[in-house]
């Protein structure tokens, strides 16, 4: 497993090491021994998540709040996405500021998302399954989010040659001057 800081504190790019031979190949998708050694951190993941997504849909930018606030760790099993997270932290020298990161089934990269982060995704290909892992369980009451094409944030989500699909949820998400952190 290889890792990497990105310009976001706390935020990581994880390359797992993949093992091929006539069967196929293999990967660990996360190995808390060696994830501590390479980072620190002490994690402890309580609910995995997936979903499933055709081409042209974006999903975000969420995060809840407060004592229910999520790390993440996130990649792509089938298809790929453009992953961005904002760094929400209001104490942090690079808040307001995104990262953002192609995650694919082909390249098996992986992010680490630290809580006090927005995430959300774009899917560029039909039929791709996200999957994560968060160290806090799902609360409804606390869920919040960002509107995705927030100017103050200037996303360059990519262009595609179809519609973004967003729920009605999302696209009535605030700008993130509008929210009380
Ligand atoms: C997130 C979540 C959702 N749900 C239920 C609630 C809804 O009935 C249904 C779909 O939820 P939602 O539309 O919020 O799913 P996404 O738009 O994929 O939300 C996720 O997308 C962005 C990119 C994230 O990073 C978050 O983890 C999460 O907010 O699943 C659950 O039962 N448990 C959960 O942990």
């Amino acid at each position: 497993m290889q890792i990497k800081k990105t310009n976001l504190d706390g935020c990581y790019i994880i390359q797992p090491r993949l093992f091929k031979d006539e069967r196929g190949s293999f990967f660990e998708g996360f190995n808390s021994k060696i994830f501590e050694e390479l980072t620190g951190l002490n994690l402890d993941f309580v609910q995995d998540n997936q979903s499933t997504s055709s081409k042209g849909v974006l999903r975000g930018l969420h995060f809840q709040k407060g004592k229910y606030a999520q790390a993440k760790l996130v990649r792509v099993v089938r298809g790929s996405v453009q992953d961005v997270v904002v760094d929400i932290r209001p104490k942090s020298k690079t808040f307001g500021m995104y990262f953002s990161i192609i995650l694919s089934g082909e390249n098996n990269t992986q992010l680490f998302i630290p809580r006090g982060f927005a995430h959300g995704f774009l899917v560029l290909e039909e039929n791709t399954i996200f999957t994560y892992k968060c160290d806090n369980f799902y609360n409804k009451e606390s869920e919040s989010g960002i509107i995705y094409n927030d100017v103050n944030l200037n996303i360059e989500w990519k262009n595609l040659d179809v519609d973004y699909k967003l729920s009605q949820k999302d696209l009535q998400l605030p700008k993130l001057e509008d929210l009380v952190l």
